[in-house]
């Protein structure tokens, strides 16, 4: 890919608080991801992990607090401002990867450059790059009839092809096999690495949330860090 220096700021989500339906899901939580470091987010399931990561990317709005991306600022913004923002500021994995099925590898992955009214040559090769550096056949092969890991990890280039500063991941493992899960955990953890992208990543998975520099445990709207036990 071209060469784009790696991002000088990552995360940083101050004093953050959502209340939803009579409940108190954030309770002024704070979190630093520094470029090129990892966190791991788990916890209940309905403990507020994936709200965490909707507030992140102005999905929902926070009653207070502010979270900024690559030292873009993504709370307080209008609806055109946030959505330019998200798009330059913060790349995303879901737990289905959520590709169209129908188009090759390459044109998932190239997609969200040329819906940014980037180059389409360009566009193609980076995803190309991409996909090679992960491992995914890049032929005329439709992405629906990937393996879940090769569409997992197509999904994980399409997430990085505008080089966000901020990478979410939700549950990215966790409609696969033990196998695949490996796989495509350490390719994602690697290849954020490499670029100096902070990862931000909600699991149940403790062989993915091993892997991350700092873990937290999301209880009663505050994370509790449990890194040490994590990695035992
Ligand atoms: N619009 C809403 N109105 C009422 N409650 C909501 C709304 N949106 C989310 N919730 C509730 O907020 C809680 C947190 O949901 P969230 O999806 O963030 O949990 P989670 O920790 O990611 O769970 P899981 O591990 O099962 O994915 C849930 O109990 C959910 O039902």
């Amino acid at each position: 890919m071209r060469h784009v220096p790696a991002p000088d700021e990552g995360l940083r989500i101050d004093d953050l608080t959502y209340r939803i339906g009579g409940r108190l899901l954030l309770d002024r939580v704070c979190l630093d991801v520094e470029p090129g470091q990892a966190v791991a987010v788990t916890g209940p399931s309905g403990s507020g992990k994936s709200t965490l990561l909707s507030c992140v990317l102005g999905l929902v709005r926070p009653q207070s607090g502010t979270i900024s991306a690559g030292g873009q600022r993504m709370t307080g913004l209008k609806a055109g401002a946030l959505a330019a923002a998200r798009r330059r500021s913060v790349g995303m994995v879901f737990q289905f990867g959520e590709l169209l099925p129908e188009l090759t590898p390459v044109e998932n992955v190239a997609l969200p450059v040329l819906l940014d009214g980037g180059h389409q040559a360009q566009a193609e090769k980076d995803a190309v790059e991409l996909l090679e550096e992960l491992a995914v056949p890049h032929g005329a092969t439709p992405t629906g009839v990937l393996s879940g890991g090769e569409r997992q990890r197509t999904a994980v280039a399409r997430a990085l092809i505008t080089r966000p500063p901020v990478l979410l991941a939700d549950e990215p493992t966790g409609a696969l096999d033990p196998k695949a899960r490996e796989v495509v955990a350490g390719q994602l953890f690697e290849v954020c690495r490499d670029r100096g992208c902070a990862l931000l990543v909600v699991t149940h998975d403790p062989n993915v949330a091993a892997r991350a520099d700092q873990c937290f445990e999301l209880q009663e709207g505050a994370l509790i860090a449990t890194g040490l036990e994590a990695r035992s």
